[in-house]
C-alpha cells in the first residue's frame, strides 16, 4: 500500500492532519463538502510549512501531493491511513463510518479524532468494528507531537502496532490509553481546569486575561517539561512524592475547587467570558494569534530538543527515524564536488525583527556542516571521545541573500587544506540554486587532554587526503581568503 491519507473533514484539526501527513512524504485525499474547505486547508499548511520543517535538524522527505474529492468513497480509495474528524456528534461520525467502510481498504485503518467519545461507541454497528481506534490530537495539530491512541478489545495488536509506527513515523507521539474512558486523559484535565476558569470569571474573581496570566508565568511553562506528578515529586523536596502528598493531601478536602459544580452555561456567561477574552486578545487577529502560537511552540520544542527531554526528546527520535540517508558519508560523497554537509529547513526560532534569517544562525548552520565534514574524515563522537578533535581559530561569513522560515538550505563544502593539524574548509550555503552566503572556517586539530595543536590520527590524515585529491580541479572560490576591506 502506498503512503496515502485520507482525511475526512478538514476543519481545523482535519487541516493539520492533512499538513502532519503531508510534509512527512504521504499523499493526502481530503473529503469535506464545505466549500471553504480547500481554503482554510491552505492557510493551516502555509502555517505548517513556516513552522514544521525548521523542527527537524534533518530534512523531511518531499512533501506528497495533496488532493481534494467530491465523494468520500473517492477520497478514501487506496488509503492506508483515514482520518475523521467530523464534527462532535455521535450520529455524524457513525454515519460517516458506514459510508467510508462500504468503499476503503479493510486493511487501512480509520482513526478517529474524538475529543471524547469512547471507541467502543463509534465501533458499535459498525461494519468492521475492527478497523476504527480513536486517535486524538492536540492543536496544532502539525505541531504538538501527543496523540492519546485509544483502542478495544476488538482491535487487533498488529493493527494497534501498526497504528504506532504510522504515527511515529510522522513524528508523533502515540500515549496508548489501555482503558477507554469518556474524554481519555487530557480532556479530562482540559475540562477540569476549563470548568474551574469558568467559575472564577463568574464569580468575578479573575479576568479571562489574570486566568491565562496564571497559567502562563507559572504552572504552565512547568508542566510543558515535566508534567504534574513529577513536577510535584520535585516540589516535595529532598523527600519526594510522599512528603509532598503529606503536606498538601489536607487541601483536597479544603474548598479549593468546584470540580463537578459546573456553573450554568447562560448567555450571560457566554457574553462575560467572550467580552473578557477580545478585550485580552482582540487586537490580534485569529491568524496572528496562530502565528504567534507557532512561534512559541517552536521555540520552546527545540530547547526541549537540546535537553533531549519531553516533546524534544520525541523530535530527536523522529529525526533519528529520518537521517538514514540524508547526508552522504566520505564512501557515498562525490568527493570530486564540494560535499553536501548540511541539509535542513529555517527553524522559526531562527528567524529575527527583520523577518529573516538571523546574521548568528548562518554561523549556527555552517558550525553544523563544519561537524558533520569533521564526521565524514573520520572526527566523530568515538574519535572525540578517545582525545582528539579540532577546534576553529577563525571564522568568515559573508551574507548574499536573505532566507525565511521554513526554507530549505544546503550547505557544501570544499576542503581548501588539508594537512597535518591544519584543517581550512570553505561552505557555500545555498536555497535551491541561490548562493545565499558563504562560509570560511581555519581550524586546527587538538589533543583534548593538552588542549594544544597535535597531528590527528592517520586515517583522518588518509581521509583528507583522498578528499585534496579528488578536489583537486576545482577552482579556489570566488571570496576566499577576503576580509572587510578598509573604507577608502
Ligand atoms: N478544535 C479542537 O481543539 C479539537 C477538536 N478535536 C476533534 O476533532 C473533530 C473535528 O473538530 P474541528 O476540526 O475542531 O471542527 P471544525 O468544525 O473545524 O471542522 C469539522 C469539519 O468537518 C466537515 N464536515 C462536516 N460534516 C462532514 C461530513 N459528513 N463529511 C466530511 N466532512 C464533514 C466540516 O465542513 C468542517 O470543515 C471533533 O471530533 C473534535 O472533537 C480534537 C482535538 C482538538
Ligand atoms: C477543547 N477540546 C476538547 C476540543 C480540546 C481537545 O480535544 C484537545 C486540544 O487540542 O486541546
Amino acid at each position: 500500500m502506498t503512503n496515502t491519507a485520507a482525511i475526512i473533514g478538514g476543519g481545523v484539526i482535519g487541516g493539520g492532519w492533512a499538513a502532519r501527513f503531508l510534509l512527512n512524504g504521504w499523499d493526502v485525499r481530503v473529503f469535506d463538502p464545505d466549500p471553504e474547505a480547500e481554503r482554510k486547508i491552505g492557510e493551516v499548511l502555509d502555517n505548517a510549512r513556516r513552522s514544521l520543517p525548521g523542527l527537524s535538524d534533518v530534512p523531511l522527505p518531499p512533501e506528497g501531493a495533496l488532493s481534494f474529492h467530491e465523494e468520500m468513497a473517492d477520497a478514501v480509495q487506496g488509503a492506508a491511513w483515514i482520518q475523521e474528524s467530523v464534527p462532535e456528534r455521535l450520529d455524524l461520525k457513525l454515519k460517516v463510518y458506514k459510508g467510508l467502510q462500504e468503499a476503503c481498504d479493510p486493511g487501512a485503518i480509520i482513526g478517529s479524532s474524538t475529543s471524547g467519545f469512547k471507541p467502543s461507541e463509534l465501533q458499535e454497528g459498525a461494519l468492521r468494528p475492527e478497523q476504527i481506534v480513536v486517535t486524538h490530537p492536540f492543536n496544532p495539530v502539525y505541531l504538538l507531537p501527543l496523540i492519546e491512541l485509544v483502542p478495544t478489545g476488538a482491535n487487533p495488536l498488529e493493527m494497534i502496532e501498526r497504528a504506532q509506527e504510522v504515527l511515529k513515523s510522522v513524528g508523533f507521539f502515540p500515549l496508548h490509553v489501555k482503558k477507554e474512558i469518556d474524554a481519555h486523559i487530557a480532556d479530562r484535565f482540559l475540562e477540569a481546569v476549563w470548568r474551574e476558569a469558568l467559575w472564577l470569571v463568574k464569580d468575578g474573581v479573575a479576568t479571562t486575561e489574570e486566568i491565562d496570566e496564571a497559567i502562563r508565568m507559572g504552572f504552565g511553562i512547568r508542566w510543558g517539561q515535566m508534567g504534574l506528578f513529577e513536577t510535584y515529586r520535585v516540589a516535595g523536596g529532598e523527600a519526594g512524592m510522599r512528603h509532598f502528598m503529606a503536606q498538601f493531601g489536607p487541601a483536597l478536602k479544603w474548598p479549593w475547587t468546584k470540580l463537578m459544580d459546573v456553573p450554568e452555561f447562560t448567555d450571560e456567561l457566554v457574553d462575560l467570558i467572550a467580552d473578557q477574552s477580545d478585550a485580552q486578545s482582540g487586537m490580534h487577529s485569529i491568524r496572528e494569534l496562530e502565528r504567534i502560537r507557532d512561534n512559541n511552540l517552536v521555540g520552546m520544542m527545540r530547547a526541549l530538543k537540546a535537553q533531549n527531554w519531553g516533546a524534544g526528546a520525541v523530535l530527536n527520535q523522529h529525526d533519528a527515524l529520518l537521517k538514514p540517508g540524508a547526508l552522504p558519508s566520505l564512501e557515498q560523497a562525490d568527493l570530486s564536488q564540494p560535499i553536501l554537509t548540511l541539509s535542513r529547513a529555517v527553524p522559526l526560532d531562527w528567524t529575527d525583527y527583520n523577518g529573516h534569517m538571523n546574521e548568528a544562525k548562518y554561523l549556527e548552520a555552517f558550525a553544523a556542516a563544519t561537524d558533520r565534514f569533521m564526521e565524514i574524515i573520520g572526527c566523530d563522537m568515538e574519535y572525540i571521545s578517545s582525545g582528539g578533535s579540532y577546534f576553529t581559530a577563525e571564522n568568515h561569513i559573508r551574507y548574499m541573500n536573505e532566507v525565511h522560515a521554513g526554507a530549505k538550505i544546503e550547505v557544501r563544502t570544499q576542503m581548501l587544506l588539508g594537512q597535518g593539524k591544519k584543517l581550512h574548509v570553505f561552505h557555500s550555503m545555498y536555497s535551491g540554486e541561490t548562493l545565499l552566503a558563504t562560509g570560511e572556517s581555519f581550524l586546527l586539530h587538538v589533543s583534548l587532554e593538552t588542549r594544544r595543536p597535535s597531528p590527528p590520527s592517520p586515517s583522518i590524515e588518509a581521509a583528507m587526503a583522498r578528499i585534496a585529491e579528488a578536489q583537486a580541479g576545482l577552482p579556489y572560490p570566488e571570496g576566499a581568503g577576503v576580509a572587510i576591506r578598509k573604507p577608502s
